[in-house]
């Protein structure tokens, strides 16, 4: 089963003097439930956009997305804004954690919005998220007092507060040292495992080897995808899954 489909997604965003530029081109895009892609591509080539489109962030010119088989590109934006709250989580390079607010308010901000009722429940769920994510001692703390792999760990417990469907994360681990992009994508696969849909954009071969599914965004086009199968960390192998898809994108011309 499906839980998010695009079909003929298209993007165009003016370029001044009437002009529009084509950011998107006619996407065809079905992810499982459960299912874990990457997208990747060289700069510009609409990734983000794509990623922004298909979460009803941003409104598209044309196609249609179906979101766990509603419509979200005909929604109402008071009805989107609840769809995205209840059933979709955002992980971004640039966090967006209000400054006013310590580590744990920031995590059930959202948690709040969708339901105000449910104050004990909700700070005993933000409390396992970040005994979770190794942040626990840090609830207190402002975010202006953490570092950036605490604040983006902080930022993830935020994403998963509603407990999503799907997790999407546009460059999660790219203000990160590679100490702690590796511990983030250890994270973000646990949360897979779960049993969450995942759709991350990278520039990380790292990261993106964790995927089951590698899309190559070229000009506004999915232009190619390679399976690479689900990851198990016991198996060991995620440098022979990255060797793979780093000998694909050379292929592809990345
Ligand atoms: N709000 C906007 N208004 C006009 N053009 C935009 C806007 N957002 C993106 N673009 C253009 O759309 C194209 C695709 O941008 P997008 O950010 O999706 O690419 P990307 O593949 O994610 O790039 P990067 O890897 O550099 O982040 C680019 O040419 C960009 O300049």
């Amino acid at each position: 089963m499906y839980i998010l489909e695009a079909s003929g997604l298209s993007k165009a965003y003016s370029s001044g003097q009437g002009a529009k530029q084509l950011v998107l081109r006619e996407i065809q895009l079905q992810i499982a439930q459960g299912e874990f892609v990457a997208v990747m591509g060289p700069s510009g080539s609409g990734k983000s956009t794509l990623l922004y489109t298909i979460s009803g962030m941003d409104g598209i010119s044309a196609g249609r997305v179906v979101f766990k088989g509603r419509e979200i590109s005909s929604l109402a934006e008071e009805e989107l804004a609840k769809l995205r709250l209840h059933g979709m989580g955002f992980i971004f390079q640039q966090m967006h954690l209000l400054k006013n607010l310590n580590i744990r308010d920031n995590i059930i901000l959202p948690a709040y919005r969708a339901n105000k009722n449910r104050r004990g429940s909700i700070n005993k769920k933000a409390a396992e998220l970040m005994k979770r994510t190794g942040i626990a001692a840090l609830a207190e703390r402002d975010i202006t007092q953490v570092s950036g792999g605490q604040m983006q760990r902080a930022a993830i417990c935020r994403a998963l507060i509603n407990e999503p469907d799907i997790l999407f994360g546009d460059e999660p681990t790219g203000a990160l040292n590679s100490k702690a992009a590796g511990e983030i994508m250890e994270i973000i696969a646990e949360i897979h495992q779960t049993g969450t849909t995942i759709l991350l954009v990278t520039h990380d071969t790292k990261v993106a080897a964790q995927a089951e599914r590698v899309l190559y965004m070229l000009d506004g086009s999915i232009a190619a995808e390679h399976r690479l199968g689900r990851y198990e960390k016991r198996n060991n192998d995620l440098k022979a899954r990255e060797e793979k898809l780093t000998a694909w994108l050379m292929n592809m011309g990345f």
